[in-house]
């Protein structure tokens, strides 16, 4: 009778390990696997028969000895549980998953918890490595937090020529105003326009303007440092904010892009599309104000480049 009881206890425990939707793996002390459920079959395709007394470090090679013998430790000798969820390490065995594929790889994702198994004499000489299938949690959070990154992304950057917008070129330009005021280093700030641009529009239509503005972003992008903020201020004007630049340095600069430009040829359909560009550059100063003060003296210097015949660069003040 006693006999018979003990093997239908064996008997639905051995069903329920089989059941579950969770991974149930004991290991002794030399992390030899001594329970291996259905669940982790399935999954590997390695039947308990086959696993039983061996290391689990054999048959998963991608398991970080140091760092699993590491975690495990506490459970040993503290007796306490261990949790190692997904974000920390996103899985302890490398299973596939048949969740569609996404940019996050097609693996399951894993919460892990580590409990001690004590004998009657309260020796933990085995742990319980109980493994949570949590791939739909992982995969929303991660599918949300690459969408928001696209968002703000999306949401600094001009569609046309993949330079800053305005408007967070300013928030830029602001922030390095206060340091300017605080720090007094040399910096400059750049606006730069298509000449008659108004004729490009007109002569050879919308579209091939819009290569002109994305060729000239390009030019713009290529001749600067990656410190350097350059973002689409306007229509056809551009403006970059140099930090740690004095004027003379941006005047050489600039005026290698004008020279740029001018060599330039666009070729939109069977049209080939020349065009040149005004420059008016002004370092900080003390004195200004405010960051519209600063960005007005490089528009005033624009302006007077211009007027004095266009495909040139000024520096305010000169
Ligand atoms: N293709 C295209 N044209 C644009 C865009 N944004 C503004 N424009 C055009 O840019 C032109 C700007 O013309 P104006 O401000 O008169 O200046 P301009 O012809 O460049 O003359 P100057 O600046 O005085 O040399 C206008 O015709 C606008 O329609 C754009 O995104 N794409």
């Amino acid at each position: 009778m006693a006999v018979d009881s003990t093997l239908a206890e064996m008997h639905w425990k051995h069903d329920l390990l089989g059941s579950i939707e969770i991974g149930i793996v004991v290991l002794n002390k030399n992390y030899e696997v001594q329970v291996w459920n259905q669940f982790m079959e399935n999954h590997s395709n390695i039947v308990p028969g086959f696993i039983k007394d061996k290391s689990i470090f054999e048959f998963f090679p991608e398991i970080d000895k140091n760092w699993l013998i590491r975690k495990a430790e506490p459970a040993f000798s503290l007796r306490c549980p261990v949790f190692v969820i997904w974000e920390q390490r996103p899985y302890l065995f490398k299973f596939g998953t048949n969740r569609p594929i996404t940019s996050h790889g097609e693996h399951m994702y894993q919460n892990i918890t580590i409990f001690p198994l004590a004998s009657l004499s309260g020796q933990v000489e085995q742990i319980c490595i109980v493994v949570y299938d949590v791939t739909d949690e992982a995969l929303n959070r991660l599918g949300i937090q690459t969408l928001n990154k696209e968002l703000e992304k999306v949401s600094r950057v001009d569609g046309l020529t993949g330079l800053f917008n305005r408007r967070y070129w300013e928030e830029q330009f602001e922030l390095e105003f206060k340091r300017e005021k605080r720090n007094d280093k040399p910096a400059s700030v750049v606006m730069i326009d298509i000449d008659h641009f108004k004729k490009v529009n007109d002569n050879y239509g919308h579209p091939a303007g819009d290569d002109v503005i994305r060729a000239l972003a390009k030019l713009i992008q290529k001749a600067s440092r990656e410190t350097d903020v350059c973002g689409r201020y306007g229509g056809e004007e551009f403006a970059i904010l140099l930090p740690d630049t004095p004027v003379a340095n941006v005047e050489f600069l600039t005026e290698r892009i004008r020279r740029l430009v001018e060599k330039y040829t666009v070729v939109h359909e069977e049209h080939e599309i020349k065009f040149t560009i005004s420059v008016g550059i002004a370092g900080f100063e003390q004195k200004f104000k405010d960051h519209v003060q600063w960005l007005e003296a490089a528009d005033q210097a624009l302006y007077r480049a211009k007027l004095s015949g266009r495909n040139k660069v000024v520096v305010a003040g000169e």
